[in-house]
């Protein structure tokens, strides 16, 4: 008998993958045991792009997620409520769930993956993150008998897209966003993508997966790109460094008992693997021991490439359902119990960008110099190249450092007479 899906929403990810089930000559023939049996929208007179009779499409999301028939919930709807209540549901009565939400994973994803293990069921997420990428499965599955050291990456499309073009035409971020959004590569609200919340709840996703406990999505630590300018891109470049915003998880010390989540605009050096990702595209970076360096590469984003992991995920619960072994399968369960403890960002230890306006008078750079020797900060360069209008810039780049450190002496520079203002300080990888 064939699997039916309940698919909520068919917006794009729900049409490109209700086109790849329905298109499934050439492709794993398991897909020929699946049966779209309904589809939830808000919308019955919206013009679709897949044809599907009457009877499968409908307004009434909780009958799907109700429904005995259904065995899989595909939630494709996005948001945080009625999604989660609709996949707490579904999985009280039962069902496997594919989700591709990240918002509702990141932060009620505790709730979610207890109430699947207690019921038997199982959530699948690969299009949560990195969109066409596999990266879930990898993490759970191929990688995990390494232990993880770091995962980074740029797992938001949106604005590697902004910073491509920022850098490639030398233009501001306010005009290169406003042409995205009319090119439609950015939302009407681009909130959620450029300042970083998007991508913090993709790393914080990441983070569960490869330090292996839940992560209050409260403890990310969240810096989007609107305050990215051109002159920075400029002289990251001429240092040697592409800005990039990424997702960052990793141990800061030997004994891993220190977790750094983060997402902010970071210099990456040239040679750095994730500096050549550019355009709408995704990577991810894992490093674990003893495989050494993995990136995980392509789009992160889009119809085609979202279903292909959606259908994925689909694929692997008709193969548990056709097999029908009554034991759960602990490669494909959640197995945490724990939240891990998140480092606060003031003690992360980081290499700073960080860029000053003085007036041009004698002895400015050596009064910063000497503020930053007394807060331990080691300087790697410093530059004065231009001026603006009376002003004179001074970019330096600092050593590894305790943030919290770097930004007492910040803010003792910042109060100098001398010191007109900071227009940037960013971290450097
Ligand atoms: N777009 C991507 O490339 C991409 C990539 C990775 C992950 N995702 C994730 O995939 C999910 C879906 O994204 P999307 O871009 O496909 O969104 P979308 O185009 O806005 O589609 C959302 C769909 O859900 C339906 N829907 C939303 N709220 C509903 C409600 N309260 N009741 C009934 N139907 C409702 C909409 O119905 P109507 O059609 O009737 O309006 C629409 O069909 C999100 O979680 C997103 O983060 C998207
Ligand atoms: N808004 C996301 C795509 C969906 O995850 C991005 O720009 O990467
Ligand atoms: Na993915």
């Amino acid at each position: 008998m064939a699997v039916k899906l309940g698919i909520l929403g068919l917006g794009t990810v729900g049409t490109g993958t209700v086109q790849l089930l329905q298109d499934n000559v050439g492709r794993h023939p398991l897909l020929q045991d699946i049966e779209i049996y309904r589809v939830g929208v808000r919308s019955l007179t919206k013009p679709r792009a897949v044809e599907l009779s009457p009877e499968v499409i409908t307004t009434d999301l909780e009958a799907i997620v109700n429904d005995p028939a259904v065995d899989i919930v595909v939630e494709l709807m996005g948001g945080l409520e009625p999604a989660r209540t609709l996949i707490l549901t579904a999985i009280k009565n039962g069902k496997h769930v594919v989700t591709a939400n990240k918002a509702v994973i990141s932060r009620f994803g505790g709730e979610i993956f207890t109430a699947a293990n207690q019921a038997g069921v199982y959530v699948l997420l690969e299009a949560a993150v990195g969109g066409g990428i596999p990266v879930i499965q990898p993490l759970k599955q191929s990688l995990s008998v390494n232990r993880i050291s770091a995962i980074m990456g740029i797992v938001n499309g949106t604005t590697n897209y902004i910073l491509t073009r920022m850098q490639t035409e030398g233009s501001e971020f306010d005009h290169v966003l406003a042409d995205a959004q009319k090119l439609g590569y950015a939302e009407a609200d681009p909130t959620a993508d450029v300042d970083g919340l998007d991508a913090g709840d993709k790393i914080a996703i990441l983070a569960s997966l490869g330090f292996d406990g839940r992560i209050n999505r409260e403890d990310v630590h969240c810096e989007g790109i609107r305050q990215v300018t051109k002159t920075d891109i400029a002289y990251a470049a001429k240092l040697g460094f592409v800005i990039k915003l990424l997702g960052i998880a990793q141990h800061l010390d030997e004994d891993n008992s220190q977790l750094s989540v983060r997402v902010h605009p970071t210099l990456v050096p040239h040679s750095h693997p994730l500096a050549s990702i550019n355009g709408v595209y995704n990577a991810i970076l894992i490093e674990g021991e003893p495989i050494g360096q993995v990136m995980l590469f392509g789009p992160g984003a889009g119809a085609g490439a979202t279903a292909s992991a959606v259908s994925s995920d689909i694929l692997n619960l008709v193969a548990t359902l056709k097999t029908n072994t009554a034991k759960p399968n602990p490669l494909l369960a959640c197995r945490h119990q724990n939240y891990s403890e998140i480092t606060p960002i003031s003690e992360l230890v980081t290499r700073f960008y960080a860029r000053f306006l003085s007036k041009d008078q004698a002895g400015v750079i050596g009064r910063l110099g000497t503020c930053f020797g007394n807060y331990g900060v080691s300087l790697e360069s410093v530059v004065q190249t231009g001026f603006q209008g009376e002003l004179a810039e001074i970019v330096v780049v600092t050593h590894n450092v305790r943030e919290g450190d770097f930004r007492q002496a910040l803010a003792e520079i910042q109060a100098m007479e001398s010191i007109d203002s900071i227009p940037s300080v960013l971290r450097v990888l």
